[in-house]
């Protein structure tokens, strides 16, 4: 968080429109920002709107915005970029898809490859959390569909979390049903939000709780109908926008830095162990066996 501070308030607005190509309209226009990256398929869509300071992201990987390591790391850019504008004080992060926020890490990305794609990748899930759960900006998750483990994740990081009352869509980290484990920074962030008990259990029976479980527990604030997911962020936004910045953020600071530096502080360690953990026999084979289910349920 504080090196978010510092790049924030060290990199004038002028600086990130010439090096990112940063388009300006009108006051009632959209912006759209456009990714110079050769590998880029554009999955992120990002609308800044100049007049209200506020961005809103959508994830647009088609089937289920899994989040493989192209994805992590446009979602990174991006986040980065919004985070040096000084125009941009609040990002909406929601779905281009109905039904589906995130399918979470994309499980491709943890199968049948090498220990440096594999240290690559975990680098990337690092940093989207770390940059996601250290913004300095306010952040709402607009949740308008299922969202499991990864996808749950991104929610948590942000300030607060709206999802669309349909009990068909799930939330939640359901590591352990694929025969993995989150990682401590993962359970950290579900902690700071429902507490020890709820994790823990959550956590050993990997559970996915129903929109209206999610909100019972806190994991979500608020619960809207589908087609009011979009405006409510909105608005719930304004409220929030309206504390002044510095006071805002000195408090997000002060609440998430423990849990920020705790991974900080061992980053390649949790690295290492990320790879020797996937590249075992066993989880390989528990991933596949999910994979392979999850592609014969049709
Ligand atoms: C002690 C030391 C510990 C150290 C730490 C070690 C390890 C930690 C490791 C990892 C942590 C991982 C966190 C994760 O995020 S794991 C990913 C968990 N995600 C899931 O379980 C979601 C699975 N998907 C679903 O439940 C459904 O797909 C979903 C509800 C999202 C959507 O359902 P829908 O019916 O609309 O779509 P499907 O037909 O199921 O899917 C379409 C298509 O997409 C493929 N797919 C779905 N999810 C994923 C995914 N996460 N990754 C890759 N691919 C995915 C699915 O297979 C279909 O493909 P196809 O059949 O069309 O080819």
């Amino acid at each position: 968080m504080a090196a978010l501070a510092v790049l924030r308030s060290s990199a004038p607005a002028r600086l990130l429109s010439g090096s990112f190509s940063v388009h300006r309209g009108g006051l009632a226009s959209w912006q759209h920002y456009q990714s110079r990256r050769p590998f880029s398929n554009n999955k992120i869509l990002v609308e800044l709107n100049e007049s209200t300071g506020v961005a809103v992201m959508k994830m647009k990987s088609p089937p289920v915005n899994s989040l493989s390591l192209d994805f992590l790391t446009e979602f990174s850019i991006s986040l980065e970029k919004l985070e040096i504008d000084r125009g941009c004080r609040g990002l909406i992060l929601t779905s281009a898809f109905p039904k589906i926020f995130s399918a979470g890490l994309d499980i491709t990305e943890m199968c049948g490859k090498s220990a440096e794609h594999y240290a690559a990748f975990w680098k990337a899930v690092q940093e989207m959390w770390l940059k996601l759960y250290g913004s300095n900006m306010v952040t709402i998750a607009a949740v308008n569909g299922s969202s499991p483990a990864g996808g749950c994740l991104m929610a948590m990081c942000c300030d607060y979390r709206i999802m669309a009352d349909n009990p068909k869509f799930a939330i939640g980290l359901n590591e352990t049903q694929l025969g993995i484990v989150a990682p401590f920074w993962f359970k950290d962030t579900m902690i700071n939000i429902v507490g020890n008990r709820v994790t823990e259990q959550s956590l050993q029976l990997g559970q996915m709780y129903s929109a209206p479980e999610a909100h019972k527990i806190g994991l979500v604030d608020l619960l809207v109908p589908e087609d009011k997911v979009q405006s409510t962020a909105a608005a719930v936004m304004t409220q929030w926008l309206s504390i002044p910045d510095h006071a805002r953020q000195l408090t997000k600071s002060m609440m998430r830095k423990p849990t920020i530096d705790r991974l900080v502080k061992q980053q390649e360690a949790d690295i290492n162990n990320f790879v020797s953990f996937i590249t075992r026999d066993s989880i390989q084979k528990s991933l596949q066996v999910y994979l392979d289910r999850l592609k014969q349920k049709k």
